[in-house]
């Protein structure tokens, strides 16, 4: 399966969310990660054909998806940002209704909504309803739904928004454990969730696709260095107005500084492994503590 970007653009008047995207995709997970507003659910909703684009076009093994329709939309899955439901349905009922919309048969439905709920590890709570649920639980029920149809393409929109750290550790491992065999595209601004699962990952800003590759490519394309350094808290908050600071941290009344620069920013001051956060920070923040 191969998913192709040819000069994809959208725009909503004279504003261009986004911007002449050139993409080859194949089985694997993509982590689109980018500040809000970087354009990250219209590429989505692009991919899903929820929103055509103002010019270009996206291919499926060299067809236009908008021209497949339905043989399309059977290859796909998909967990929006916010995705509705009846509150009272049980959790069984809302994926029973769901694969009914998708024109799954109630026989191969029924077993196919028991294996998921396996997966999900919400076999327990097939009977709760909806509105009973926890954030974790309404996601995993989300990430079950975009999977009734065993898509080769599941689009995941920050699917981790708003989960607890062990929640969102459970969520990473069950997106590596749906990713054999299909593409996995998903957005966030969460930079850790990308790091763990990502096999390439996508730096998005003002519409454009800044950087792409895993995480040594995010690494090398740095060109300044990751420092540390301990200060007093008065030159930290000098050194704060001067550089990027992607950590800081106090202890024993002195200050330990993550900072990235192209010189070191005091002598005493030690290169340091970078992380993708650095990454990020390297091309979405600004000196001053002042993100986009
Ligand atoms: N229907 C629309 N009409 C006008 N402008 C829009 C529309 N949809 C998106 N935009 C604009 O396009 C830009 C990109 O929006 P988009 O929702 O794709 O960003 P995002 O990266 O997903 O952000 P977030 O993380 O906040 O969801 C934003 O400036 C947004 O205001």
């Amino acid at each position: 399966m191969e998913l192709q970007m040819v000069n994809v653009t959208r725009k909503f008047g004279e504003f261009c969310a986004v911007d002449d995207l050139n993409l080859t995709i194949t089985n694997g997970v993509y982590g689109l990660l980018g500040v809000n507003g970087a354009g990250k659910t219209t590429f989505m909703r692009m991919i899903c054909t929820l929103l055509p684009p103002t010019s270009g076009q996206i291919l499926c093994d060299g067809k236009d998806i908008f021209q497949m329709d339905g043989e399309y939309r059977n290859l796909l899955g998909y967990l929006p940002q916010e995705f509705g439901f009846y509150p009272d349905f049980t959790v069984k009922d809302y994926l029973m209704y769901i694969a009914s919309l998708k024109g799954i048969r109630p026989m191969v439905a029924g077993k196919r909504v028991k294996e998921l709920l396996e997966q999900v590890g919400l076999t327990k709570a097939a009977n709760k309803k909806m509105k009973k649920l926890s954030g974790g639980m309404k996601r995993r029920t989300g990430i079950a739904q975009a999977m009734l149809n065993n898509p080769k393409i599941l689009i995941l929109d920050e699917p981790t928004a708003g989960l607890d750290p062990s929640e969102r550790v459970r969520f990473r491992n069950l997106i590596s454990e749906l990713s054999e065999e299909r593409i996995v595209i998903l957005s966030t601004h969460i930079v850790s969730d990308i790091e763990y699962i990502a096999n390439e990952i996508w730096l998005m800003k003002e519409g454009q696709i800044v950087q792409q590759g895993n995480l040594d490519d995010m690494i090398a394309s740095m060109q300044e260095n990751v420092y540390a350094c301990e200060v007093s808290q008065a030159d930290a908050t000098k050194m704060m107005k001067q550089f990027k600071v992607s950590n800081m941290k106090s202890e024993r009344g002195m200050v330990e500084l993550r900072i990235i620069a192209d010189r070191p920013p005091i002598p005493e001051a030690c290169v340091i492994e970078p992380t993708l956060e650095d990454v990020f920070l390297y091309y979405f923040g600004e000196k001053g503590g002042e993100t986009e």
